[in-house]
């Protein structure tokens, strides 16, 4: 089978991918779901004219040459209001958040009065409608706030909250079966025997199917035997996962048995070996309707491809727009070489020159197995198939690396 493009690979993995059903959820439990309908607001805020300060709320007019002496007719603490009407040359005593009385259209900043029993003396003038947050300053009832595929962050939460929804319909969450596959793994925190190495793909990919918003569902590390990988594929549809992902034994070595284990449970291949670097290895198919995403061993590889394939699939099963995967472009410090047939995706760092101008800097090592590069990485540097040397100072494409803050 030929390599085919990342953009035809990207096309044939999410063809006919239908966003996942919706379910209701707690505010409480919204946090990073994702809308499933567009929110609107059930009211209006806020609901009233209200005090944006403590003081008094007077008639601007009354205040034009101070030092003005207004009658103190009574109080607005937030929460209760004055329901009297007050006439020229009275004032209410006004906490923020109180409703602004009838007849009163400022308010008074109390740093700026005196007051003196029933009475209050204005310092300084107030112009109509100051400190007074009309209604419907934030928003009205009906306004649609939050849209259908939104990521519910903290803002979006209290927003959602404001809008007094108190559940929320949200997609369900993408159920992400992880299966490392290799006679040479075992996992972190365990003693390897000679020949074997620390399994690490499993955990970064579960990571990334969090932060995406789904549920991984470990399936552990199946040794290099058909039976053992028959079983766990059968793990997987039990678990009622919505994507399988397998993680090495990919390529075309004799122990790489996944695709034939996959083939005999029945998998519908969709492609397998891309024009990418790293990642050549990747396929992808379904076994009725759990998705099967084949991801090459090598760790930086597995880690890459989640980046460009499950995320993309992840946010089709939350009924989220994808994201572009190429727009920025930065100049380049040093020169890189020609490119091949494969599409080339290189661990870079992200700098700024003398003039403040970013830029970035590939990695002179690209191997698929060096994890520490990639964790140092804050950007892919996008090589196209045959892409020509570049000198530096030339503009390439860059793919910007989630980073936790720190
Ligand atoms: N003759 C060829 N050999 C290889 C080719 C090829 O086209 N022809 N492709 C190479 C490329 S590119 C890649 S990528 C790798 C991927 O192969 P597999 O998907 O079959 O991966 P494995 O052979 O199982 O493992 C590769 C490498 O990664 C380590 N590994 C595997 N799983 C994990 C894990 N969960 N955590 C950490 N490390 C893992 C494994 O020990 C190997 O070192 O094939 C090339 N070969
Ligand atoms: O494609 Mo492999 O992912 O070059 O190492």
């Amino acid at each position: 089978m030929a390599l085919i493009s990342v953009d035809e690979a990207l096309e044939r993995l999410l063809q006919g991918t239908v966003a996942l059903p919706a379910e209701g959820v707690d505010l409480t439990e919204a946090n990073g779901r994702v809308l499933a309908s567009d929110l609107a607001a059930t009211r209006t805020q806020p609901p009233f004219p209200a005090s944006a300060m403590d003081g008094y709320a007077v008639r601007a007019a009354d205040l034009a040459h101070p030092p003005a002496t207004l009658t103190v007719i009574g109080e607005a603490p937030a929460g209760h209001g004055y329901s009297g009407k007050v006439l020229t040359g009275e004032a209410v005593r006004i906490f923020t958040g109180a409703p602004v009385p009838d007849g009163t259209d400022a308010i008074l900043i109390q740093e700026n009065a005196q007051r003196d029993g029933d009475t209050v003396t204005a310092l300084e003038t107030v112009s109509k409608g100051q400190f007074v947050r009309p209604a419907g300053l934030d928003f009205h009832a009906g306004e649609v706030l939050l849209r259908a595929g939104t990521r519910i962050g903290f803002r979006e939460l209290a927003l959602a909250a404001a809008m007094n929804h108190a559940r929320l319909p949200v997609h369900r969450r993408p159920r992400v079966a992880i299966l490392a596959t290799g006679d040479e793994l075992v996992p972190p925190g365990t003693e390897p025997g000679p020949n074997q190495i620390i399994a690490s793909n499993h955990a970064g990919v579960a990571a990334l199917v969090e932060d995406c918003g789904g549920t991984p569902i470990h399936l552990g590390i199946a040794p290099d035997r058909p039976e053992a990988l028959n079983e766990r594929i059968a793990a997987a549809r039990e678990a009622n996962a919505d994507v399988l992902v397998t993680l090495g034994g990919a390529s075309v070595g004799d122990h790489d048995l996944v695709q034939d284990a996959l083939g005999g449970a029945g998998m519908a291949l969709a492609f397998w070996r891309i024009a990418m670097r790293p990642g050549k290895p990747l396929m992808a198919g379904h076994i009725d309707d759990m998705r099967v995403l084949g991801l090459p061993g090598n760790p930086v590889s597995s880690l890459v491809c989640s980046l460009l394939f499950l995320r993309p699939l992840m946010d089709a099963l939350l009924g989220r727009p994808p994201a572009p995967r190429v727009g920025e472009t930065l100049p380049l410090a040093v020169g890189v070489g020609a490119n091949d047939q494969r599409e080339d995706y290189l661990r870079a760092a992200l700098t700024h020159d003398a003039e403040g101008v970013e830029q970035v800097t590939p990695f002179p090592r690209q191997d698929s197995s060096m994890l520490a590069t990639l964790a140092q990485a804050d950007a892919l540097v996008i090589r196209p198939p045959h892409a020509p040397p570049l000198a530096a100072g030339a503009r390439v494409p860059i793919l910007r690396l989630p980073r936790s803050r720190g």
